[in-house]
């Protein structure tokens, strides 16, 4: 009933609790991976709930989506094919579609339950799968990435849930040596990393396991997500040896793509600003992750 509130509280961020206002409950399930809940918000939109921790809501996926999507694409020339780890909502997908140069989308997402819930209840999101250059693989991306041809893909974007229960292999060292392998010579991984507030231990983790793993650049940068933990999230940005990546002046500014692309909807908050200043880290970071 209208004025009910649920909380977001979890072990990832112990003490403190996220909460939103429900006007109604529009789909409750359970998949063979995750609880899913979609509700109508009072002030965010619907929001897409995974056990129990907030993966989107209409109002902000925007900086997570975009972000995500054209940190790495905006960094190297011309980006061909390109992998999506996770991204079952498809809003991933509707933002590497902007993107012209690109040939072929590859999206390994390992629920199929989320794909026909966003499908349903986010169209805004699941839009990116009408593209003809995707191509859905339902199953585990660490199988996938086992099968993958060596050098394959231009970028890699893992755009997944917390590292507990089904996206828990996907910060492991194992995952990412697979990733670096299935990246051309200066291709780039883009990977979702975290809150700076609450979880430098695992962003220290998986630098050091980047830093060891791709032989070019590892770069932090992050944004404002009002409805994740402590309100930001990272992101961890690598790129394999070869041609050298400045990931922090795009050398592909997504100013310049032709607008035939953007004619679907236009960017609500990438841009080529957000994408500099996404890689101006606080001291206290800094220090603790010791990056470039
Ligand atoms: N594709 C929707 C976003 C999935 N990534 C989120 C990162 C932060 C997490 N606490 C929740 C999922």
């Amino acid at each position: 009933k209208a004025g009910k509130r649920v909380f977001f509280n979890n072990p990832m961020w112990p003490g403190e609790a996220h909460s939103l206002k429900v006007e109604n409950i529009l789909y409750r399930g359970k998949s063979d991976y995750q609880e899913v809940l979609v509700f109508e918000s009072s002030t965010y939109g619907k929001v897409l709930v995974l056990d129990g921790i907030v993966q989107l809501t209409e109002k902000d996926e925007c900086a997570y989506q975009e972000m995500i999507a054209h940190l790495p694409l905006c960094s190297i020339r011309s980006p061909k094919t390109v992998l999506v780890v996770g991204g079952g909502d498809g809003g991933v997908l509707r933002e590497i579609a902007r993107h012209s140069s690109v040939e072929r989308i590859d999206i390994c997402e390992i629920d199929k339950m989320v794909i026909d819930v966003s499908k349903k209840f986010f169209p805004e999101l699941a839009v990116g799968f009408e593209d003809p250059r995707v191509c859905l693989h339902v199953g585990d991306a660490v199988e996938f990435l086992r099968h993958v041809p060596k050098g394959k893909y231009d970028a890699i974007i893992v755009d997944s849930s917390d590292p507990v229960g089904p996206a828990q292999e996907l910060v492991e060292k194992p995952f990412f040596e697979t990733i670096a392998r299935a990246l051309r010579p200066g291709g780039v991984l883009c990977n979702m990393a975290e809150s700076m507030w609450l979880h430098t231990h695992l962003i220290e983790d998986m630098i050091s396991i980047c830093r060891e793993t791709f032989k070019g650049s590892v770069h932090y940068a992050w944004a404002s997500v009002p409805t994740y933990p402590s309100g930001v999230i990272g992101f961890l940005i690598c790129s394999t040896e070869g041609p050298p990546v400045d990931f922090v002046n795009p050398i592909n500014p997504i100013e310049k793509l032709d607008g035939a692309y953007h004619h679907k909807r236009e960017l609500r908050f990438y841009n080529s600003e957000m994408h500099r200043a996404a890689f101006a880290l606080p001291s206290f970071l800094k220090r603790e992750v010791r990056l470039l």
